[in-house]
C-alpha cells in the first residue's frame, strides 16, 4: 500500500522579474483524492501546477510528485501523469479519433481510445478534423487526450471553461468515474459549484499564498455557514445571523401573528465563503463588483 502523498510541496517559491507568483506554498494531495485549487486570476495556481508537472522550475522549496522531484522526472514518471493545460495542443489536420488513438500510443498502459471518445461526448465528432471543432468540443478533446494514457495523477487546469451545462455534467460524471477507479486529480477551476461537486478537499490560494485547505463543507471554519434570516420590518429590511433559523422563524411568526413579510432563510454558499476568504487577502479594487 502506498502511504506517501501523491503530491507533497513545502515552502514553494516562484519569482518572475516583477512578481513573486508563488510565495511559500505548502500542499499535500493524498492518493485517490480530488483536490481543487481555487483562487482569483493571477493567484499563482497555474504556476504551481506547472511546477508540479515539471514544466517550470521552482526557485525555492521541496516538491515531490509521485515520489519524484518534477525537475528531474523522466519518461517513466511522465507517463504516469495526465495533463489538461489551459492551452490546447495544435494538430489541426488530424481527426478526433486519429488524435486520441495517436496519443494512446505514447503510453504503456492506455485506456481504450474509443471508450474515451465516447466518455468525453465526442462520438459524433470522431471523424471531424480538430480545427473544425467548436471551443467547447476542443476542450473535451483536451480532456480526452489528458485521460487516454490512464494516468495515476491527472492535472486539470480549468478543464470545463467553455463547456455548455450538459457537457459540464457529463465531464463531472467522467471525473467521478476516474476517482472511483482511484485516479488522483488536481483540478483548478473558477466554478465553485464544480469544486463543491467534485472535490474531496479544496485549497484557496491568493496572491501566491495558500490561505486555507479544507473540505468544501468546512471551508471558512465553524460559523462560516451560519444561516441568515431576513424579512421586511416596519423599519425596512432586517437580517439576523443564527445557528437556529427555525427558532428565529417561529419567533417571527409569533411576532407577526402569521405571515412574515418577505421572509428568507439563506445559508452562505461555497462561493460566498470563498469570496469572503479572498476578500480578506486581495486588495479591494480587484474585488469591487465581485462581492455581493
Ligand atoms: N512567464 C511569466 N512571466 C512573468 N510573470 C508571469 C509569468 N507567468 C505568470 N506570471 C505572473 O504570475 C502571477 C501568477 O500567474 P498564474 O498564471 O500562476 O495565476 P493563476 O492563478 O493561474 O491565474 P488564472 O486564474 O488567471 O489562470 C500573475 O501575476 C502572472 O501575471
Amino acid at each position: 500500500m502506498q502511504t506517501d502523498n501523491a503530491v507533497r510541496v513545502r515552502g514553494l517559491v516562484k519569482r518572475y522579474p516583477d512578481k513573486v507568483a508563488v510565495d511559500g506554498v505548502d500542499l499535500d494531495i493524498h492518493h485517490g483524492e480530488v483536490f481543487a485549487l481555487l483562487g482569483p486570476n493571477g493567484a499563482g495556481k497555474t504556476t504551481t501546477v506547472e511546477i508540479l508537472e515539471g514544466y517550470r522550475h521552482a526557485d525555492e522549496g521541496e516538491v515531490s510528485v509521485l515520489g519524484t522531484d518534477p525537475a528531474h522526472g523522466g519518461r517513466q514518471w511522465r507517463a504516469q501523469l495526465g495533463i489538461v493545460s489551459q492551452t490546447s495542443r495544435d494538430e489541426a489536420e488530424l481527426s478526433v479519433a486519429e488524435l486520441v488513438h495517436h496519443f494512446a500510443g505514447y503510453y504503456p498502459n492506455p485506456r481504450d481510445p474509443d471508450e474515451v471518445i465516447a466518455a468525453t461526448g465526442l462520438e459524433e465528432k470522431r471523424r471531424t478534423r480538430t480545427r473544425k471543432l467548436s471551443g467547447g468540443q476542443r476542450r473535451r478533446l483536451d480532456v480526452a487526450l489528458g485521460v487516454v494514457g490512464n494516468p495515476e495523477l491527472l492535472f486539470l487546469d480549468e478543464p470545463t471553461t467553455g463547456f455548455d451545462p450538459e457537457a459540464r455534467r457529463q465531464f463531472w460524471t467522467l471525473i467521478e468515474n476516474l476517482r472511483t477507479e482511484g485516479t488522483t486529480i488536481l483540478l483548478t477551476t473558477h466554478y465553485l459549484d464544480e469544486a463543491e461537486h467534485l472535490a474531496d478537499r479544496v485549497g484557496v490560494i491568493a496572491d501566491g499564498r495558500m490561505i486555507e485547505v479544507a473540505t468544501p463543507d468546512t471551508l471558512g471554519g465553524r460559523g462560516a455557514r451560519t444561516a441568515r434570516v431576513s424579512w421586511l420590518s416596519a423599519d425596512g429590511m432586517r437580517e439576523v445571523r443564527t445557528d437556529q433559523p427555525t427558532a428565529e422563524v417561529a419567533r417571527l411568526m409569533a411576532e407577526y401573528d402569521g405571515e412574515v413579510p418577505e421572509l428568507q432563510v439563506l445559508r452562505p454558499s461555497l462561493e460566498d465563503i470563498y469570496l469572503e476568504l479572498i476578500g480578506s487577502v486581495v486588495a479591494a479594487p480587484v474585488l469591487e463588483g465581485a462581492v455581493r
